[in-house]
């Protein structure tokens, strides 16, 4: 295939990709840079066929347009690469600025110099956002999940060796002259490198925005978006990661429940609950160990699995009562909300299928701890062999949940000061 079909080839290569990338990015937030992607990708595919249109060895004022494609098209990657492993976004002006010096520099070295100074300038500015952008994926890969760091060492390796390459090239051009450029080995080693660069690269982006995608669906099957913690499906995940340890550490079920958390919707609105939610959602997690896993299992009540026996678990009930007791909640409105929540806590189990009849128990404990008050932690009492006798559909452990008293009256509401 002579050279002008492979341009050709690549050029519609890129597009297509690039097509590919601006339609998934639709369906995604901005912040995954996916705008960034997509428009470098179709930038370059521009710049090669404008390469064919003007002249890919003789350099014309014409020249100045695929060259500059070619360095936004950079640019552009470096913008999407920033925001996909979450680095702050380059603002467009600054980019507008880039690129502007970039066509200034360009002519004033065409005009002094002609083909060499053509070629100085795109190969230095191209080698320039090559080594910058393998920086960068190499810096990400700390920011990213374990499953994409492979993709972002292969996306440094291969561009940051591009970028050596490139900025040789001008090397090449300072002490031989532009001849080297276009043939002999140097430049049919360089040529093969960057088509293979060009075919990996797209592949290789879109994996990452599958992995990325593959990764927010599981976070979204898992997680409850409110708060951020676990939801039923994800503390589920949890536990049986927890029982598949052999053997597992004991395990004690802290169930918390906001009180009278209806009134704090129905005094200051949906959005002051939600608030409060996340408020105590993030009081949860900044009390817990890192071995402990804290989920939300609808309306106002979360459950701590808290790993080790019950004296800690018991320690970390009381902290979070006396933590969310303190804790003030902003009004839309001005002034702050102080809310209680009451907690029950299992005893300690060690076997996956206890873990209804513990849940039920916590529940149980629960109650009486709104029943005697509110703003208390209660500690369920387990008849001793009470793991013996409970099984998932056990009847003991079954009456052991009907047998919670109704709460009483409620006492006090949540206070709110001005
Ligand atoms: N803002 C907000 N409210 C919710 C959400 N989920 C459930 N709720 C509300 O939580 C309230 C729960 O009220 P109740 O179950 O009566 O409990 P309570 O008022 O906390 O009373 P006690 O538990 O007995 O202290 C209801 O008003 C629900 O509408 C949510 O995601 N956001």
């Amino acid at each position: 295939m002579d050279p002008q079909t492979v341009i050709f080839v690549l050029a519609l290569n890129l597009m297509s990709v690039g097509t590919l990338l601006a339609l998934i990015g639709r369906r995604m937030d901005q912040a995954q840079g996916m705008r960034g992607y997509a428009s470098g990708t179709i930038v370059f595919g521009l710049a090669y066929l404008l390469r064919l249109g003007t002249g890919h060895r003789h350099t014309s004022l014409m020249s100045v347009l695929p060259d500059t494609l070619m360095v936004l098209a950079t640019l552009l990657f470096v913008v999407g690469l920033r925001q996909f492993v979450g680095l702050s976004a380059l603002r467009p002006r600054a980019i507008a600025a880039a690129t502007a010096l970039y066509v200034a520099v360009w002519l004033v070295a065409w005009w002094g110099w002609q083909e060499p100074g053509r070629h100085v300038v795109l190969n230095g500015a191209l080698a320039i956002n090559y080594l910058l952008l393998a920086a960068m994926a190499w810096r990400g890969i700390r920011r990213v999940p374990g499953s994409m760091s492979l993709s972002l060492a292969v996306l440094s390796g291969v561009i940051g060796l591009l970028g050596v390459a490139t900025a040789l090239r001008v090397f090449l051009v300072l002490t031989g002259g532009i001849a080297p450029l276009f043939s002999g080995p140097t430049a049919a080693v360089y040529y093969g490198y960057s088509t293979f660069v060009t075919v990996v690269l797209g592949p290789n982006l879109l994996w990452m925005v599958f992995l990325r995608l593959n990764g927010r669906l599981a976070q979204l099957a898992t997680h409850d978006p409110l708060t951020g913690l676990l939801n039923r499906h994800g503390l589920d995940e949890a536990l049986r990661r927890h029982f598949a340890a052999r053997p597992p550490a004991p395990l004690v079920l802290c169930q918390f429940d906001i009180d009278h958390f209806k009134r704090v919707n129905d005094l200051h609105g949906h959005a002051t609950g939600d608030a409060v939610l996340r408020g105590v959602a993030d009081t949860l997690t900044a009390q817990v160990r890192g071995s402990d896993f804290v989920a939300r299992l609808g309306g106002e009540e979360f459950l701590v699995g808290c790993v080790g026996g019950a004296e800690p678990a018991l320690a970390l009930a009381e902290r979070v009562r006396a933590a969310v007791a303190r804790q003030a909640h902003g009004l839309a409105q001005g002034g702050v909300l102080h809310c209680t929540l009451s907690a029950g806590v299992s005893p300690p189990f060690s076997h996956a299928q206890h873990w209804e009849a513990a849940l039920r128990l916590a529940d149980e404990a629960l109650y009486r701890a709104k029943s005697e008050g509110r703003d208390a932690v209660r500690v369920a009492r387990a008849a001793p062999g009470w793991e013996a006798a409970a099984a998932p559909s056990d009847a003991s452990a079954e009456s052991s949940a009907d047998v919670k008293p109704a709460p009483p009256p409620p006492p006090a509401a949540p206070r709110s000061a001005p």
